[in-house]
């Protein structure tokens, strides 16, 4: 099943560069192993904000949301979920292959 999320940091005025820069160095590993794993299919930076639209393939809503919750930033992060299905003129089956 895809997802598209969007996802806001919202990260603390009280929090100093250090405390960031180290949640971002985890984020990073933890994002670039799930597209390793090919469960985040795609990430994308929403021009001049602290926010992506991600998609990702799972099984279903718990195995999302166990996802989501994993990343070190969850706490500071806004989510929004879209479920997605397939559209009847897309061209392309891709992202529902696997
Ligand atoms: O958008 C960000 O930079 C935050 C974050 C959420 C997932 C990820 O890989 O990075």
């Amino acid at each position: 099943m895809l997802f598209l999320a969007r996802m806001d940091v919202i990260f603390p005025e009280s929090m100093d560069s250090a405390t960031k820069a180290d949640f971002q160095v985890r984020e990073k590993e933890y994002s670039g192993n799930l597209q390793r794993q090919g469960i985040m299919k795609g990430i994308w930076r929403v021009v001049g904000e602290y926010a992506n639209y991600s998609i990702f393939d799972v099984d279903g809503h718990d195995e999302l949301h166990e996802i989501l919750s994993g990343f070190p930033m969850f706490p500071y992060m806004d989510v929004k979920v879209t479920p997605l299905a397939k559209h009847p003129n897309a061209t392309s089956d891709d992202f529902f292959a696997g």
